[in-house]
């Protein structure tokens, strides 16, 4: 009997069998012995029909009209009654919509002590008990109900597992039936994943519905500060500019040059916002002495978000590398370039300043970092890497990073300023605000490196704790 109370079908039944020679053996009885019988011959039974036949598995379907099935199933599948279907094999796919369960328990008693997997999916994300769990507890009481193959699509089947994911959670309260179905999925060329106990259901079945959750908050945030940034250049710059002095020219200029200059300032922001949160959480430690208070919840989405965050900077980075790329002309920045000769009545120019050239070294040389940050963010590389080399990159490059893209934007913005006091004087506030986020990051990652402050933290992230833990007694 397993831990739930149901009857297990583990390898319990033994067969005699005679072997030449050698005398009588026994042999245990496995499931995977029978063929695997499909309830449901719809687009999934067949798909998953068509796959196992592939690998080299028997297979029975039960349909409620077998005659009319059989010319759509693949060849050498058996289509028969739901009965007669289930009482030849032992591992039993439920291939019918959630709404047809209660239907299922006509099949209650043929269904006893069999392994049922359940591969439904929700239509939409709720906190009711999960589809397997309604199926174990409500309907089929009596058998061992596992719940997996629900991410893999009946596209992704017929197509020989190209296009989806071929990582597969499987989950069941009884051990046994969940051991047999995690080798199924292996036969069947899948990444079977251990997920426990049946109520893991509720996560596995919010596995499809999801719609990019690490995304939100960065997403979010992007979005929000390329507002924020577009609204303000445009009215700090060509709208002023319309409104004082009834200059369209700048106005004209905003989706290109205006809108080039918004997604610099974002690109530079979203990369210093992958560092910030890293320095509160440091610093948090510090003051509590210890790693084991909890972050905040906004301070722990945050810090799950970087990953996030770097992505759509580099993203943002490289469009204003295309942007930069067509615009980068005398015409658009002219302060950047040698003035040449005036031929008839107009101003032709010679070749960069050395603040311009600098400035497409570092904007190369920021882009560059960020596409090897960007890669090393691959899980795939990230494999390939042991964690010394990770935190060098993603730590060491980042904050190298962030040195040479706020380098490019100082850069920039003294371009058009023979002297710098002049520069910081009459750049307007935010923009200020966005190159002096990254330089107080990377001074408060200096501070932090110190050797008292940077032994201290590695301390408290050994374990080690400022107050001494009360002592039960
Ligand atoms: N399609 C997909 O890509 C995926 C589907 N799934 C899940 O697989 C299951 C089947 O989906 P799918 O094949 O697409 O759906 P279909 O509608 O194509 O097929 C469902 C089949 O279930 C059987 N059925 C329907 N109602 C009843 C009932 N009341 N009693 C008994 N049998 C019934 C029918 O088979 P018959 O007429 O032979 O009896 C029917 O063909 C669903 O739970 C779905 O969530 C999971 C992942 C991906
Ligand atoms: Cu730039």
């Amino acid at each position: 009997m397993a831990a739930n109370g149901k009857m297990s079908t583990g390898n319990e039944m033994v067969v005699l069998k005679t072997s030449e020679g050698d005398g009588p053996q026994y042999v245990k009885d496995s499931p995977r012995d029978h063929p695997i019988v499909i309830i449901g011959a719809g687009d999934y039974g067949r798909s998953f029909a068509g796959r196992l036949v592939k690998t080299g598995i028997r297979v029975v379907i039960g349909s409620r009209d077998p005659e009319r099935r059989r010319p759509n199933v693949p060849e050498d599948v058996v289509v028969t009654s739901h009965s007669d279907a289930i009482s030849r094999g032992k591992i039993v796919v439920l291939a019918v919509p959630r709404d047809a369960y209660s239907d299922m328990a006509e099949l209650r008693s043929d269904l006893t002590g069999k392994i049922v997997v359940d591969v439904s999916n929700k239509e939409r994300l709720d906190t009711e008990k999960s589809n397997a769990e309604y199926l174990s507890e409500d309907i089929l009481d009596k058998s061992l109900v596992v719940k997996g193959f629900n991410v893999v699509s009946a596209w992704s089947l017929e197509s020989g597992l190209a296009g989806g994911s071929k990582e597969v959670p499987i989950c069941s309260d009884d051990k046994e039936a969940r051991g047999e179905v995690i080798q199924l999925a292996k036969d069947m060329g899948f990444f079977p994943m251990d997920y426990g106990c049946l109520r893991a259901a509720r996560d596995v079945e919010a596995i499809p519905l999801r719609l990019l959750p690490g995304w939100r908050f960065a997403t979010k945030l992007m979005f929000g500060l390329l507002a924020f940034m577009s609204i303000y250049v445009l009215f700090q710059g060509p709208l002023y500019k319309y409104v004082k002095s009834g200059v369209t020219k700048d106005i004209q200029h905003f989706p290109g040059k205006g809108f080039n200059r918004v997604l610099a300032m974002l690109a530079l922001t979203l990369l210093a916002l992958v560092y910030f949160p890293g320095i509160i959480a440091a610093f948090r430690q510090l003051a509590y002495g210890t790693k084991y208070q909890r972050f905040p919840i906004w301070l722990d989405t945050w810090l799950k978000s970087r990953k996030q965050l770097g992505l759509l900077a580099l993203l943002v980075a490289s469009l204003h590398a295309i942007f930069s790329a067509c615009l980068m002309s005398p015409e658009y920045y002219y302060h950047m370039y040698e003035k040449g000769p005036v031929i008839e009545g107009r101003q032709f120019y010679g070749m960069m300043f050395w603040r311009g050239e600098l400035l497409i070294f570092t904007g190369g040389l920021a882009l560059a970092l960020m596409s090897v940050l960007g890669v090393t963010s691959t899980p795939s590389v990230q494999n390939a890497m042991n964690w010394r080399e990770f935190v060098f990159v993603q730590s060491k490059l980042g904050f190298a990073c962030l040195f040479v893209g706020t380098a490019h934007c100082i850069v920039y913005g003294s371009t058009g300023f023979n002297k710098m006091y002049l520069y910081v004087w009459y750049t307007p506030p935010p923009a200020l605000l966005v190159m002096l986020l990254p330089c107080l990051l990377i001074l408060l990652k200096l501070f932090l490196l110190s050797p008292c402050l940077n032994s201290r933290l590695m301390q408290i992230r050994r374990g080690w704790e400022s107050k001494p833990k009360a002592t039960p007694v």
